[in-house]
């Protein structure tokens, strides 16, 4: 399986303090691939590296062989890696459907759509109503955002990124504060947007990475402690020490 994203000796200096140290990443295309590791390993560095919303001290990053490293967040999303929009994003009293139409109209949602024939044939409400199929909202979608169920919520936020079609979807703790039956809401429009694209998630509920991700990289002081697939790390004795007294 060839590699979408890849990121080598990518290192983050904050001053004196390496929050990520020369990490070696590669995601394969159509996986999802999981950044896991105790409070403060250097995920959300990582995740904000491989998306420009920071640059690296040194090392670089390739998509599909193309050099990334010094493009802007904006370009990189016009390539097709996005980033899931904070639940902030969503719009409370517009509709379901509104806030979809609302995320095929931004700017980045041009370059992308733009040159797909799905999206030139369909109207943007056709479109809207397709996304929202994706992650189960079609129920839902001429209500107030405000009114659906946290899981919901989320689903819709995720669904504002699958509008715009990416190629790699990265998306931060999207399981954040949910309880079951959300998370498997979640899951379930994850695993279905992951048909046709690549998705690299953060996520702290190992339970969640067990049952989704292909591919796990495990980080620790912000390097890499281990990579494979989830039992192969599991079974790993510094991954099991570095998780001792957290969650699992
Ligand atoms: N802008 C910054 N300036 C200084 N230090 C930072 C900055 N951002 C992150 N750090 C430090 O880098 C380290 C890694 O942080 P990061 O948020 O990437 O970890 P994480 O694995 O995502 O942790 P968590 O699971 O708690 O979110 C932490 O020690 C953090 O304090």
């Amino acid at each position: 399986m060839s590699t979408v994203l890849r990121a080598q000796g990518l290192t983050k200096r904050f001053g004196g303090f390496v929050a990520v140290d020369d990490v070696n990443l590669s995601i394969r295309e159509g996986s999802i691939h999981a950044l896991i590791g105790p409070n403060g390993a250097g995920k959300t560095t990582c995740f904000n590296l491989l998306t420009k919303f920071l640059q690296p001290t040194t090392g670089q990053i390739l998509f599909r062989d193309r050099d990334i490293t010094r493009l802007e967040p904006a370009e990189v999303a016009r390539l097709g890696i996005i980033r899931s929009f904070q639940i902030s994003a969503v719009f409370g009293s517009l509709t379901a459907g509104e806030n979809l139409l609302m995320a095929l109209q931004r700017p980045t949602a041009l370059p992308n759509c733009f040159w797909r024939s799905s999206s030139v044939l369909l109207s943007l409400e056709d479109r809207a109503r397709e996304v929202a199929r994706t992650v189960n909202l079609h129920g839902y979608f001429d209500r107030p955002a405000g009114e659906l169920s946290y899981g919901r919520k989320r689903a819709l936020e995720i669904a504002t990124t699958i509008a715009l079609e990416p190629q790699v979807m990265l998306l931060d703790e999207p399981m954040a504060g949910m309880g079951l039956e959300d998370v498997a809401v979640v899951a379930d429009v994850i695993r279905e947007a992951a048909r046709d694209k690549t998705v690299v998630m953060v996520e702290h509920n190992l339970k969640v990475v067990k049952d989704l991700c292909e591919r796990v990289t495990v980080l620790q002081r912000g390097q890499v402690l281990v990579e494979g697939g989830y039992d192969e790390i599991s079974e790993n004795a510094q991954v099991r020490s570095a998780y001792m007294g957290s969650e699992q």
